[in-house]
């Protein structure tokens, strides 16, 4: 059996590039740019009034003079006007195009407009309220940057340079496959001793975070279904997730089929809990990749989130970004195990702090919802005190 750290290493090992591809505007939501974006113009493109008042030359009030002539009104929208006489003024719009002859805008809190003359009240710096062309970024400067998870900042900077198809990182497609003869559709009435499928569901809800719509499969654990199942899959897919059948029971196919249809075992079995019979490989012919993680809910869950995310965030460029918790309780550590525990996080004094959830073994499939994700406590021999600092993996968005 292989150390939580092997384990880890062979499957970041295995990241893959799917590639790119283009997709519109508003459905880049989410993905990976593949490409640096540049500014199509200066930014802004012209001198442009933060205000509403009039536009100046500064220099028309050199000595006593605070009174200045309108000339007329510049809404924004407007080409660029000329000031006929620099000692007269504009009113301006907020977004409207500073007047050639012009330098300050005054804004209308300032002044006094009587008889079509502009009494300014307050003495001006020169340039004040004027957001400078090019001052944001210069034409044909990098405006974002290859590898950036696209959000809605980005989806506005790319609309103003004028991108309307984004190159992104291509997504893997997954096919999800449960199994085990107990399992009924989530519609069904479960007899007594069924039991309705959910891993499944949760999977397929996570990997919508990430932008992927997964395929269902479901296998019965008769060793032919699960092989026919499975041969179709990996000519599918690029990505495997199942969940069940990689213990030691009688039913248990999925390692030996995948033997026979020539996938090759990278390991099987991890020295962690919850997850230890986690099974891990590669189809020579396809490529295909294969998380099969072991059926009790939480070790599923726990196995997507801290093996399968950040493969799928190497193979898409993605920094991995670990951070620590203090614990607030001291915890056993195990002398050989990893462990990956169950936590709710919480902020005090600037640091985020971890509490224990209660959890009933790893078939606790309710023990989910009241945690926001698993602290990782390598193996030793001393307990783990309170005030410590140790890994975490979130297995939900904690700032909203
Ligand atoms: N003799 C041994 N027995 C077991 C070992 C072991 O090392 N030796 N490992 C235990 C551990 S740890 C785990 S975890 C489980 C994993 O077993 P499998 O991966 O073979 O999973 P199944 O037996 O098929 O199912 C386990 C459990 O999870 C439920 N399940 C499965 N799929 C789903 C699903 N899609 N939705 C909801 N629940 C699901 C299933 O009904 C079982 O209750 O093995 C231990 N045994
Ligand atoms: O993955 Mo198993 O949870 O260690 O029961």
């Amino acid at each position: 059996m292989i150390t939580f750290e092997e384990a880890y290493k062979k499957v970041i090992h295995y990241r893959r590039n799917y590639g790119t591809e283009t997709v519109g505007l508003l459905e880049a939501t989410g993905r990976v740019l593949a490409l640096d974006i540049k500014a199509d113009r200066d930014f802004p493109p012209f001198d442009r009034s933060t205000k509403d008042g009039i536009a100046i030359a500064v220099e028309a009030l050199d000595g006593e003079k605070n009174q200045l002539r309108i000339e007329g009104v510049l809404p924004a929208g407007n080409p660029r006007a000329e000031l006929s006489d620099k000692n007269n003024c504009m009113e301006i719009m907020t977004g409207a195009v500073v007047p050639k002859g012009a330098d300050t805008v005054v804004m209308y809190e300032d002044i006094n407009i009587a008889n079509g003359l502009a009494t300014i009240n307050q003495n001006p710096t020169r340039g004040q309220n004027i957001h400078v062309r090019g001052s944001d970024v210069n034409q044909g400067a990098t405006v974002l940057y290859q590898d950036t998870k696209i959000s809605g900042a980005e989806i506005g900077i790319l609309a103003a340079v004028g991108v309307t198809q984004v190159v992104v990182k291509k997504l893997p497609s997954i096919t999800l496959i449960s199994t085990g003869n107990e399992l009924v559709e989530v519609e069904e009435t479960p007899l007594p001793h069924q039991i309705r499928k959910s891993n499944m569901q949760s999977l397929y809800a996570a990997l919508r975070e990430e932008g992927i719509v997964a395929q269902q499969v479901h296998l019965n654990d008769q060793s032919e279904d699960v092989r026919e199942g499975l041969q179709k899959a990996l000519q599918e897919s690029d990505v495997l997730l199942l969940s069940g059948g990689v213990s030691k029971g009688k039913f248990d196919f999925i390692p030996l089929a995948m033997e026979e249809l020539g996938v090759k075992k990278i390991f099987h079995k991890v020295l962690q809990r919850p997850g230890k019979p986690f099974w891990f490989g590669v189809h020579k012919a396809t490529s295909t990749l294969i998380f099969s993680f072991p059926g009790n809910p939480v070790s599923t869950f726990a196995n997507y989130h801290v093996y399968f995310k950040d493969w799928l965030k190497k193979s898409l460029g993605l920094p991995i970004l670990g951070f620590d918790v203090i614990l607030t309780e001291s915890i056993l550590a195990n002398g050989t195990l990893t462990l990956f525990l169950g936590v709710k996080t919480f902020m005090e004094a600037g640091k985020l702090r971890a509490s224990l959830v209660t959890e009933n073994g790893s078939g606790d499939l309710m023990s989910l919802a009241k945690s926001d994700g698993f602290i990782r406590l390598a193996p030793r021999d001393t307990p783990y005190a309170i005030g410590e600092a140790v890994p975490f993996v979130p297995a939900r968005n904690l700032i909203y």
